[in-house]
């Protein structure tokens, strides 16, 4: 089997799907994108395109040594989302050819059933009661929301009583019939993570993700002697090597690799295994598409590890389409009680509905987010 041609397709919201065609006919999709920068990552694709004509898709991990080590410069957030959503369409192919969904590529399930959460509240963590009690209604019991709106390097007591309040607000309406991660989203700087996870701590959050930002790593061990609450990040790290680095300096309970920004299923399966010898769990990142998810999904069924699956029904970026509008097979994307089962058609499991990409691929938008700035007028973390 050979592949013929690569094609690119930027859709509403703010993702673009790559469809690789071959020579037997069998088709692959996958779901190469970095949020805001959908074009850039398009351009790195079309660069790997060439490469990629007459090569064989079975042979994933050369392809994928390939594409990661034969351009000299390497990793990334471009780079591993072009390598990431090309690698998910591999194993799609595969995984099509043989009959098979990934995972049993994979030497197979280790769960039934993985555990889902969703988001409430946008942006500015606003209407959060009203979003849990709504998805509760639909058996959802776990939650993420943003942890601050823009906190400055050294912020009030009262801006961190408005943080916690927020939250104290969701254990006094709901106690511990729900969990919730807390996403700070790199909004705290070093100065305040310790005191606002000190001042979280009564309310138990299930984590605390992205306590600070990714190029401040250095900081999670010394926050996590600081705190019981669990610590999560993982989204704005692109590589196993990215991820040693951070598991032998412990700190971090969650591993939360994005399947479409971390080299894709090869990459981010080692990451999870890698976490597994240091007992510190994975929960992908996932706020995209449902091809994005399915490869999040076939990650979480071979990896004992697993715990918690990120899906973007709902979230407050899903403006112009939600999560399952380019799929016809709605149905095996079903939660019940909060979990999702395996997919179980060969390759990732999801049929896309091309025409509907198409048609929407006719006026994507440039999506961005938005640039914050704090009352002095100097950017803030969004
Ligand atoms: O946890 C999450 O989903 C992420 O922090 C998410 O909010 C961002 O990755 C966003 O998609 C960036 O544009
Ligand atoms: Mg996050």
């Amino acid at each position: 089997m050979k592949i013929i041609k690569l094609t690119t397709y930027r859709v509403p919201p703010r993702w673009m799907l790559l469809k690789i065609e071959t020579d037997e006919g069998i088709v692959g999709w996958g779901e190469p994108v970095i949020e805001g920068r959908a074009r850039t990552v398009e351009a790195a694709v079309h660069e790997m395109t060439p490469f990629l004509i007459g090569q064989d898709p079975g042979r994933i991990n050369d392809l994928w040594q390939a594409m990661y080590r034969g351009g000299f410069y390497r990793g990334g957030a471009i780079l591993m989302s072009a390598i990431a959503g090309i690698d998910q369409a591999l194993w799609d192919i595969k995984g099509k050819a043989l009959g098979v969904p990934v995972y049993d590529l994979l030497g197979g399930r280790v769960r039934d059933k993985m555990k889902m959460y969703s988001w409430v509240g946008g942006d500015r963590p606003l209407d959060v009661i009203a979003g849990i009690r709504k998805l509760r209604e639909v058996g959802i019991d776990t939650f993420k929301m943003n942890g601050t709106e823009e906190l400055r390097m050294l912020d009030s007591a009262r801006a961190v009583d408005q943080a916690v309040g927020r939250i104290a607000e969701i254990r006094e309406a709901f106690g511990n019939d729900i969990e919730f991660g807390i996403d700070f989203h790199g909004r705290v700087a070093a100065p305040m993570a310790k005191v606002l996870l000190r001042a979280l701590e009564p309310y138990r959050p299930l984590f605390v993700e992205e306590p600070v930002l990714a190029e401040q790593a250095e900081y999670y061990p010394r926050l996590a002697e600081a705190t019981s609450i669990p610590l999560a990040a993982g989204e704005r790290m692109y590589s196993r090597f990215e991820f040693k680095r951070v598991l032998e300096q412990g700190g971090l309970a969650i591993l939360q690799p994005d399947l479409s920004h971390a080299g894709g299923i090869t990459e981010c399966v080692k990451i999870a295994a890698m976490a597994e010898a240091y007992d510190v769990a994975v929960a992908p990142h996932c706020p995209l598409g449902p091809v994005a998810l399915a490869a999040c999904l076939h990650l979480d069924f071979v990896s004992h590890n697993a715990v918690l699956q990120e899906q973007s029904m709902g979230i407050h970026y899903n403006q112009g389409a939600e999560l399952l509008d380019y799929v016809i097979n709605k149905e095996d994307f079903r939660m019940d009680g909060g979990y999702i089962a395996a997919l179980t058609k060969p390759g990732l499991g999801v049929e896309v509905d091309e025409e509907r990409v198409i048609e929407a691929s006719k006026n994507a938008p440039d999506w961005r987010n938005p640039l914050w700035r704090h009352e002095d007028g100097s950017v803030a973390e969004w």
